[in-house]
């Protein structure tokens, strides 16, 4: 559909070359006498900034606070300053950072969408899904969820860690994947922020503010969003002497700034990952016997990530991305690679584990499993990674024996040998963050794995 509000802004940013989006936030000190004159100066003044600045801006926000602040006249200026911006053929977002339950919300869509006309609005996230839904239901509009926000204090609560990342990433996950016409607000006062953001949610769309009054550097911002990005600038446009100029200089070191940024799809999240394993002597090239008793030119020790508390954060992150769309009771780690990595994954989503062991003990308890359990509960397996996926069947059917449900076998490197093969023959599920060609890709573009090694372990692959 060609008018929708992120196609209308799509096409004005490509037709007037802007990632502008001009803020209206009206303060009574800023109207003049003339704007008195006419009877209602918020709607003069409202006018008389979109008619200046119309032709620099992608879109405009109004921000509703200022106007309710004003009570009915101002409320009533702003439902006129949004048919005025759409007679000029601008997209209006609304900021005014909704969120309630389900039924509050839909009358909240009702208000921003039916009396007030805006084509898009800004919500919290903190209620979920239910909470963004009604705002959703005309294929025209759309949401931006807070993200990461550019204020002072947005880390006390946004960068909690949640599984093992901070919460505002989860949320740059999770909103975009309601709809794609969720886009997200990330503050052009963190960058790093904003890299992050991108990195995760490569087609979002992203409303950055901070430029201007509170500091945010429109260069390096920019450059960290790289694409489907929008600048609202309010304060340094309309208390400026002269708003047209303001918006004119401001839409040029915007546009400026998107010309030198690479546009390019930002790099997997695992590839670091992939990057920190080599660095920490986890990918070993030589004549190695596998478990499996096959040969391998490739032996990968994963149980190195428990010397290096860093990287085995990071990788129980990719586990918990998997574990994210699985519904489980418990996870079990397969011995003994899988104890630290397992230890560390119920650790980052906080859930309860338990291991079949290798050989049931012969003394003590004489347990084959570890752990609490209770015969029909729900076991994602959590293995170091799979080769024929021999060690981690034998654990799920150790599992299975005491009356465990076990359908997903997660692991962070398919090394491709016949494991997803062979697990599904027994109605199990891999799950890996990436393969071994992957990680080989990988290594080699970072030129830590020459060309000639690179194609011996791929034609060992292929053999
Ligand atoms: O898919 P597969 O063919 O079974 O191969 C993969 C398995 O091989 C390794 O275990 P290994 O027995 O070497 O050692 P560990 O006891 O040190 O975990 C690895 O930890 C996997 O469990
Ligand atoms: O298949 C295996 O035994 C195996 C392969 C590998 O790369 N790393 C590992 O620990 N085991």
């Amino acid at each position: 559909m060609r008018d929708s509000f992120f196609e209308r802004v799509a096409e004005r940013q490509e037709r007037l070359n802007t990632p502008l989006c001009v803020g209206l936030d009206p303060r009574p000190a800023w109207f003049t006498p003339e704007d008195h004159a006419t009877g209602n100066p918020w709607l003069a003044w409202g006018r008389r900034l979109l008619d200046a600045v119309a032709e620099y801006a992608c879109c405009v926000k109004p921000n509703i606070a200022f106007y309710e602040a004003g009570g009915l006249e101002a409320l009533d200026a702003l439902r006129q300053t949004i048919a005025h911006a759409h007679a000029l053929g601008l997209p209006v977002l609304l900021d005014a950072k909704r969120g309630d339950i389900g039924s509050t919300a839909d009358a909240y869509a009702r208000a921003c969408y039916e009396w007030l006309d805006a084509d898009a609005v800004t919500l919290s996230p903190y209620l979920g899904e239910d909470a963004v839904r009604p705002f959703l239901q005309d294929p025209r509009r759309a949401v931006f969820v807070l993200c990461h926000t550019s204020n002072p204090a947005a880390r006390d609560v946004q960068t909690l860690p949640v599984y093992g990342r901070p919460l505002y990433e989860h949320v740059a996950r999770t909103a975009t994947a309601w709809s794609d016409r969720v886009g997200l607000v990330v503050g052009a006062t963190y960058p790093d922020a904003v890299a992050r953001v991108r990195a995760l949610a490569p087609d979002a769309w992203l409303l950055l503010p901070g430029v201007g009054a509170q500091g945010g550097d429109p260069v390096a911002t920019l450059h960290a969003a790289r694409q489907r990005a929008i600048v609202p600038v309010s304060r340094a446009i309309a208390a400026a002497e002269d708003p047209l100029n303001a918006a004119r200089t401001l839409r040029d070191t915007l546009r400026n700034a998107q010309a030198t940024a690479d546009t390019t799809p930002p790099p997997p999240a695992w590839r670091d990952l992939a990057l920190a394993l080599h660095r920490i002597g986890a990918i070993q090239f030589g004549e190695f016997t596998l478990a499996s008793g096959k040969q391998s030119p490739i032996y990968i020790d994963l149980r190195l990530m428990a010397s290096h508390p860093d990287v085995l954060a990071r990788a129980a992150y990719c586990y918990a991305e998997h574990l994210r769309t699985l519904v489980y009771d418990r996870i079990a780690g397969i011995p003994y690679a899988g104890l630290p990595i397992g230890t560390a994954v119920a650790l980052t989503v906080n859930a309860p584990f338990i291991y079949p062991r290798k050989e049931a003990k012969t003394y003590g308890r004489a347990r084959t499993i570890e752990g609490a359990y209770n015969a029909g509960e729900r076991v994602v397996v959590v293995e170091d990674l799979a080769t024929t996926g021999g060690s981690a069947l034998k654990g799920v059917h150790t599992l299975r024996e005491a009356g465990l449900v076990v359908e997903d076998v997660v692991v962070l490197i398919d090394r491709e040998s016949g494991a997803r093969e062979n697990l599904a023959a027994q109605g199990v599920r891999l799950h890996a963050t990436m393969r071994l060609r992957d990680l080989l890709r990988v290594l080699h573009e970072a030129q830590a794995l020459d060309a000639e090694m690179y194609a011996a372990v791929l034609r060992y692959l292929e053999s």
